[in-house]
């Protein structure tokens, strides 16, 4: 299958990384984990990101879990996406290497944190060099601007993408609130690319505007909410699907009133 034949519809949920106590992983409960999203209807998930606290694991951590994703997902997951972003375009490499190794559907990336690139162009070489280790796996760009405080417009990067080549360049993972961006880069790819929406709390807007497929935190408690808006939205019920985004609007402003993400997110699992 080429690179441009991945395609992807629906939820995709960041996983929170089970624990030990004493900060071990704790693989087993991934396979009870994955039951509980399929019971949902969340069929694809992105592993080790910032959800997942990919950031703040070690190499051999995130191998280990994303062999763990692939593993459990198998047969009843479609699409487990490997994130292998972080400071070292190296380690992103080996770590972009790895998820082909297993099996992963896809990968996606952040831009390098504490020395950040700073345009689209800039992103765009990351892009290619961090792609080009994992040469069969669709890319995606991972942009979350709160956290990685890369603040380019992803328009820019689609721009970039016309002179600096990277094959295996699938789409972003777009977590922002920026609906100009985002919708310039529907309109600019047309099509081609996929254009994850990633803030949960309005993707009903991006729904409006063309998004097919979501990524978030939410969706692994309440991913029912989200597909019942989607469901709702295909079918013209426009007043329903609001319905269920304020609904998740107002329980994230309970979560937000208690502790800060990600901890408060993990709680109500
Ligand atoms: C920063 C963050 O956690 N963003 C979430 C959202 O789902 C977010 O939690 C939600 O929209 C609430 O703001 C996802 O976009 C994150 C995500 O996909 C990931 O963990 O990689």
């Amino acid at each position: 299958m080429s690179v441009m034949d991945f395609q992807i519809d629906g939820l995709v949920a960041a996983p929170f990384t089970p624990m030990k106590d004493n900060g071990d992983l704790n693989l087993p409960l991934i396979d009870p984990y994955v039951d509980y999203l399929v019971a949902q209807g969340v069929l694809n998930t992105f592993v080790c990101g910032s959800t997942g606290e990919g950031a703040s694991l070690s190499m051999a951590e995130r191998k280990s879990l994303a062999e763990k994703w692939v593993s459990a997902g198998k047969g009843k997951l479609t699409n487990v996406i490997v994130h292998v972003g972080g400071c070292s375009i190296t380690d992103s490499q080996e770590l972009a290497r790895h998820a082909e190794s297993i099996g992963a559907q896809a990968i996606a990336t952040l831009p390098t944190c504490v020395f950040r690139p700073t345009t689209g162009k800039q992103v765009a070489e990351q892009l290619q060099i961090i792609g080009a280790a994992a040469p069969s796996l669709p890319l995606f760009f991972y942009h979350l601007p709160d956290m990685s405080k890369v603040y380019i417009m992803v328009e820019d990067l689609l721009d970039a993408l016309e002179t600096v080549k990277v094959p295996t360049f699938r789409g972003c993972k777009y977590t922002d609130y920026n609906m100009l961006d985002y919708g310039r880069c529907l309109v600019h790819s047309n099509g081609k690319y996929i254009m994850m929406y990633g803030r949960d709390e309005q993707g009903l807007c991006a729904l409006v505007m063309g998004a097919t497929s979501f990524v978030g935190s939410t969706f692994n408690y309440a991913g029912k909410i989200y597909n019942r808006m989607r469901t709702a939205y295909d079918n013209g019920d426009l007043e329903a699907a609001r319905k269920e985004q304020h609904m998740s609007q107002h329980f994230l402003r309970i979560l937000s009133n208690h502790a800060t993400l990600p901890t408060v997110l993990e709680n109500p699992l």
